[in-house]
């Protein structure tokens, strides 16, 4: 049998007092989109950072493809493509420069590496725009580049967080559309980070409910609308397993405001 893409047993982080993970059972099958859903703070950056090799786990183990995070660190790196929220694309190179740059740092064969640029700029749609400077590019592109970013190394598990912060509804359905596509022609896995309910709803598989460290529900979108009655949201099901409106919950207004902008402006 195929070993999940994740599996987290356990899992805890702290900061100092605050405790961000608190205990997480988590397992994403390989080849899927699973949306972590939670609001601000819940700990979901938390979560990838540890799942990316970023953050040591305080507690808990944690396999990629069958790997054991904390012993087969750099061989999980090579696994994973990751997309954080901060911007990770350079205003001042080409879209071209940035993707080529990303080629290198993961070891793309300098014979492949022409090539896997031209396709990772292609299958996000950027190829005739990939000679401009990314300064000039909207919130959007810039997202699809740093997806293509992302996807030159060829992962088998590819982490975005909070993939569409601070886009329009045309440029965030843009980059699911992307999303989409990548995992369909590639079968890779895709574990995505998000607050919007609605996307999640549209393009996740399945998804996970986060609310103060803790995955308080999972299961595909339509199985827990399902088990609450007819006619229930995944907001619904987040208030029914927190007790917590999703927007009450959002602690981190200042912080949300912040990570929309940052993702959002052109680059400087
Ligand atoms: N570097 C840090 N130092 C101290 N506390 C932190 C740090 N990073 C996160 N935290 C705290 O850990 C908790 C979880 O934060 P985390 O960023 O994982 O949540 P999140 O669900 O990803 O939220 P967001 O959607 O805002 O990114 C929050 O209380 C946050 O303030």
């Amino acid at each position: 049998m195929t070993a999940p893409a994740v599996r987290c047993t356990g899992l805890r982080h702290a900061f100092g007092d605050t405790v961000a993970v608190d205990g997480v059972d988590l397992e994403i099958p390989a080849g899927q989109i699973f949306g972590l859903l939670g609001p601000n703070g819940a700990g979901k950056t938390t979560t990838i950072r540890v799942i990316t090799t970023l953050l040591p786990a305080k507690a808990g183990t944690i396999e990629v493809f069958g790997l054991d995070v904390a012993r087969r660190k750099m061989a999980v790196r090579r696994l994973i493509g990751y997309v954080p929220q901060q911007l990770s694309a350079d205003g001042s190179l080409s879209g071209r420069e940035n993707v080529a740059l990303f080629a290198r740092l993961f070891d793309v064969p300098r014979r492949e590496l022409k090539e896997q640029v031209d396709t990772a700029l292609s299958t996000v749609g950027l190829l005739d725009d990939a000679d401009r400077t990314a300064a000039t590019y909207s919130g959007g592109m810039i997202r699809r580049l740093e997806l293509a970013q992302a996807l030159v190394s060829a992962p088998r598990l590819l982490i975005l967080d909070e993939p569409t912060i601070g886009l329009d509804p045309v440029a965030r359905t843009s980059v699911w559309e992307r999303i989409e596509q990548v995992r369909a022609e590639t079968g890779m896995t895709v574990l995505v980070t998000t607050h919007y309910m609605d996307e999640a709803e549209q393009y996740c598989e399945q998804v996970a409910l986060m609310h103060r460290g803790r995955i308080r529900a999972q299961g595909s979108p339509a199985q827990l609308q399902a088990e609450l009655g007819p006619g229930a949201t995944l907001d619904d099901v987040f208030r029914a397993v927190t007790g917590d409106a999703f927007d009450d919950a959002d602690k981190g207004g200042m912080r949300n405001v912040r990570a929309a902008r940052r993702t959002a402006r052109r680059l400087g």
